[in-house]
């Protein structure tokens, strides 16, 4: 079996605060696996990551129900021209998934990015906002009425605020429909969402809550529409989220998956991007690293790598990504 492979590349544009993306992808008998939780994550929390790693390299992914996946452009937080360029290079998408929230800028400056969208998507497309959870419930009720209007209406807005109970008023208060992301990805207790009738739709990332079986798990308990979506990873992670969303009995909204071309370097020959806007629902063992995807990798970044994928394995056990 191929050694784990530790690949690292600068983004192309500044995103949730980082300027570079790594991580290690590893081989088993199923195909490729991806395990590369960001760095602000602990080894406890990384445990999910291999899991859903593991599962990839080990386990066939369920059996589609679909072979192609809608998917969003994703348009990070820049200016409006670039916005622009951004949707009409996206390779066919027409829904557009904006950051908003990014500390020193300007409501002025979110509305022109998504006022350039609508225009660049035109009146069909879909927008949706994502804040990462920068609001608080009274900025959240001034500024989506706001954005709703300069988007020329919004399918949802992210996770606009942290808590359970304040998405759940917001959602009572206005009426841009409510995604929940950070409080399913990084909660104890993901149903508590569902409990409070906090949103109407759910954002599910494959790495982060385990992989592609415990999601349709999940999807099955919260029982609210669901957009799959990337951690920004390489398109050996992103096969994972597309073989997540080709398998969710139900997919009613565009996924989150075209995020590769916010990388410079992608370690597939051919990287996972949408034509006509969508990605294609594959096998792990059609994904095949290119021969020098571990290029521009400095020694301390693959050291500091398997010194956690070590770390996170010990605390996983051998039963990783054992699954019946
Ligand atoms: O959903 C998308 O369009 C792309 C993925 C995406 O936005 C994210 C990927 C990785 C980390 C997150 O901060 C971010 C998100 O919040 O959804
Ligand atoms: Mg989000």
């Amino acid at each position: 079996m191929p050694a784990p492979l530790v690949y690292a590349t600068p983004l192309r544009t500044r995103f949730r605060g980082i300027d570079a993306r790594d991580g290690v992808l590893l081989r088993g008998d199923a195909g490729w696996g991806e395990f590369s939780p960001f760095w602000d994550y602990d080894d406890a929390e990384s445990a999910a990551w291999l899991r859903a790693a593991r599962e990839s390299a080990d386990h066939a992914w369920p059996t589609p129900v679909r072979d192609r996946v809608p998917v969003n452009v994703t348009i990070p937080a820049v200016g409006p021209e670039r916005a622009r360029e951004l949707v009409l290079g996206s390779g066919g998408c027409t829904t557009a998934k904006v950051k908003v929230a990014q500390t020193g800028q300007s409501v002025g400056e979110e509305v022109a990015r998504l006022e350039a969208v609508r225009d660049a998507l035109g009146p069909a497309g879909r927008i949706r906002v994502d804040a990462n959870a920068a609001w608080d419930l009274d900025e959240a009720l001034r500024r989506l009425p706001v954005l709703d209007r300069a988007a020329g209406g919004l399918e949802y807005a992210e996770q606009p605020v942290p808590e359970v109970a304040d998405l759940a008023a917001l959602r009572r208060r206005q009426h841009v429909p409510i995604a929940a992301d950070e409080s399913i990805r990084r909660a104890a207790d993901p149903l508590a969402v569902r409990r409070a009738e906090a949103a109407d739709v759910v954002v599910l990332k494959v790495q982060p809550l385990g992989g592609v079986r415990a999601c349709l798990e999940l999807a099955d308990a919260v029982g609210l529409p669901v957009v799959v979506s990337s951690a920004l990873e390489s398109s050996v992670g992103i096969a994972a989220g597309l073989a997540l969303a080709g398998a969710l009995p139900e997919l009613t909204h565009a996924c989150g998956l075209a995020t590769v071309h916010l990388l410079e370097r992608d370690v597939l020959d051919h990287p996972l991007l949408p034509t006509g806007g969508t990605m294609p629902v594959l096998r792990a063992d059609e994904l095949e690293p290119r021969g020098d995807a571990t290029e521009g990798v400095d020694a301390a970044t693959t050291q500091r790598w398997l010194a956690r994928l070590a770390r996170v394995e010990a605390l996983v056990g051998s039963d990783a990504g054992a699954h019946p």
